[in-house]
């Protein structure tokens, strides 16, 4: 069975891509979700974490996320300690599931795409992306943009991606995913 990979920079639209591919019957594992499940389980994530961020990355046994998150966003040296926690743990549950897909926003740069065949880069413009996270989660644009501004840019996940599905809310999605779903089943 061939594994595939949904990756794109923050706000692209790869959750909303990937409900669509649910609703065609593929199951896809969220490196987002299986990230803050397992930072609430592990206790060695919580030992790291609490080692690294300090005493408040965990509120009464739950992740601080605010706090995690201003971490991660001051320096790029602090993304990769915590990605060093956290990353090895999600690799080994996905390597241990039964999924075939999954959506990862960072793929490349954690290097979870050696766990796939194949890769799907979802784009949309930057414009479209800021204004879209700003909304989805309330935040200003300046966070926006920090975060954006703390992946690998969307031209180098395209690149190293073999299909783009263009998300930029006027192209037809519906026909560049049947496009991706035949060339995947040849
Ligand atoms: C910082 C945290 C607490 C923020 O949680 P929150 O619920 O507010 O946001 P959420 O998890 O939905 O992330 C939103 C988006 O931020 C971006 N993002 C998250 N983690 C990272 C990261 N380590 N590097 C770059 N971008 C990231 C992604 O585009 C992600 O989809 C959380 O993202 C986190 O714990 N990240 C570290 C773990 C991780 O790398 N997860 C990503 C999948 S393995
Ligand atoms: N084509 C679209 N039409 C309308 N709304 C969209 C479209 N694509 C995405 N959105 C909306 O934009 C927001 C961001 O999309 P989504 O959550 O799928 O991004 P993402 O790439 O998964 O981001 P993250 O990296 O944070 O997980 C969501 O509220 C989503 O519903």
């Amino acid at each position: 069975m061939v594994k595939v990979a949904v990756t794109g920079g923050i706000g692209s639209g790869k959750s909303y891509i990937c409900s669509m591919l649910e609703k065609r019957g593929i199951r896809i594992y969220s490196c987002d979700d299986a990230a803050k499940r397992l930072m609430a389980t592990s206790e060695k994530i919580h030992a790291g974490l609490t080692a690294l961020v300090g005493d408040n990355a965990y509120v009464n046994g739950v992740l601080n996320k605010p706090a995690l998150t201003s971490f991660l966003l001051k320096s790029p040296e602090n993304t990769e300690k915590i990605n060093s926690i956290v990353h090895p743990a999600v690799a080994d549950d996905f390597v241990h599931s039964d999924y075939t897909w999954m959506e990862c926003a960072i793929l490349f740069s954690s290097g979870f795409d050696k766990l796939v065949d194949k890769t799907i880069c979802v784009t949309a413009p930057l414009e479209v992306r800021i204004r879209r996270v700003m909304e989805r989660d309330n935040i200003s644009r300046q966070k926006a943009c920090d975060w954006i501004n703390h992946q690998m840019s969307q031209e180098d996940m395209a690149a190293l991606s073999d299909y783009v599905i263009v998300n930029d809310g006027h192209s037809d999605i519906e026909s560049q995913i049947n496009k991706v779903l035949e060339s995947l089943d040849k």
